[in-house]
């Protein structure tokens, strides 16, 4: 069977391989949705006020939306249906992208990179590649659709903008010195989109594992078709979409930094039964060198975890730990 789920057409049902166990299916098609989003105007007239919405926000909460952010909403619109030409491209040219290398950096897949030993398929094709320092990264990216390096480029420097801007703030919020986020914590950033073909049966598969995402911050671009659930006290809930919100999802490595203060909601993806969904997330995580601890202002009896490299977090959260957040963090607690 052909491995890219863009390139499938008139899929009537579901191919076994695609249909998880009663226990990890979602099992039904409607689920409530979530009304209480913390939604942060970063345009407020108070920006001490602004600050503390998004520490409450990552303490209460986890993930947080955002509105007048400076990402144009020409840019988002223009990107978005960027990445919606690309998946219809022939299959013969995103064959070129594709990889199930974790090394790889610009690269097509599809389910997960272990695709081949899968016990269940995702119903996702992802596209990633990394966009800093950009002219480093230009030369791997598609030239199809004909503008891509061109919006890609611009809409890389905005979201980095916009990532500066909100660490900054998560930074004078927790009373770190300026900077703290800048430099090796946040030297690696990539855009990664997933994209959904129609599923005869929403009930039987999932979009996206269940996790939490484990880089230092997230920030997401949905489009008008729903899919994004958040785990809210046992709950399944729907992520109603927003247009020209972003979604904000502090990630593991926040949490790491914050002394365990952060929330990193649990969330998957289901599919849906008509309409394609393509969403773009763009990640910032660490340089693989550096160490990751709490900080040392937010210690104020024990530090919560010991200090890793991220090569050796993401080995936990991949592999043992099957992407559990609760299970990754706790082989580096100080006290198991
Ligand atoms: O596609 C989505 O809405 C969510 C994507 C996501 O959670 C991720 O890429 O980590
Ligand atoms: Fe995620």
């Amino acid at each position: 069977m052909e491995i890219l789920i863009s390139n499938w057409s008139n899929v009537e049902f579901v191919p076994k391989t695609y249909i998880f166990p009663p226990e990890s299916r979602p099992g039904k098609l409607e689920f409530p949705v979530c009304t209480d989003i913390p939604l942060i105007d970063l345009a407020h007239n108070n920006p001490d006020e602004t600050i503390q919405q998004v520490i409450r926000a990552c303490h209460e909460f986890g993930f947080f939306q955002v509105i007048n952010h400076g990402v144009s909403e020409n840019l988002m619109d223009d990107t978005m249906n960027i990445y919606k030409e690309f998946f219809k491209l022939p299959g013969e040219y995103k064959a070129k992208f594709y990889s199930n290398d974790i090394n790889k950096s610009c690269k097509i897949y599809s389910s997960s990179l272990a695709y081949d030993t899968d016990e269940v398929h995702y119903w996702r094709d992802t596209f990633t590649h990394r966009c800093h320092p950009l002219e480093e990264h230009i030369p791997s990216w598609p030239d199809k659709p004909t503008n891509y390096r061109e919006v890609v480029s611009e809409y890389s420097i905005e979201t980095r903008k916009l990532f500066n801007k909100i660490l900054d703030m998560i930074c004078k919020g927790l009373g770190l010195e300026k900077g703290y986020f800048e430099g090796e914590l946040s030297k690696t950033h990539l855009i990664s989109v997933n994209h959904h073909i129609p599923c005869p049966n929403p009930s039987l598969t999932l979009g996206m594992p269940v996790h939490s995402d484990p880089n230092l911050i997230t920030m997401l671009q949905q489009g008008e078709v729903p899919g994004l659930q958040i785990l809210k006290d046992g709950q399944w809930i729907g992520v109603k979409h927003i247009p020209h919100t972003l979604i904000v999802i502090p990630g593991l490595q926040l949490k790491v930094i914050s002394n365990d203060r952060f929330m990193t909601p649990v969330h998957r993806v289901v599919t849906h039964p008509k309409e394609a969904r393509t969403t773009i997330g763009v990640f910032l995580g660490p340089s693989p060198e550096f160490l990751i601890k709490p900080a040392t202002a937010l210690i104020h009896t024990e530090s919560v975890f010991r200090a890793f490299a991220y090569p050796e977090f993401l080995e936990a959260f991949v592999g043992p730990a099957k992407f559990d957040a609760q299970l990754a963090l706790n082989h580096f607690r100080s006290k198991p």
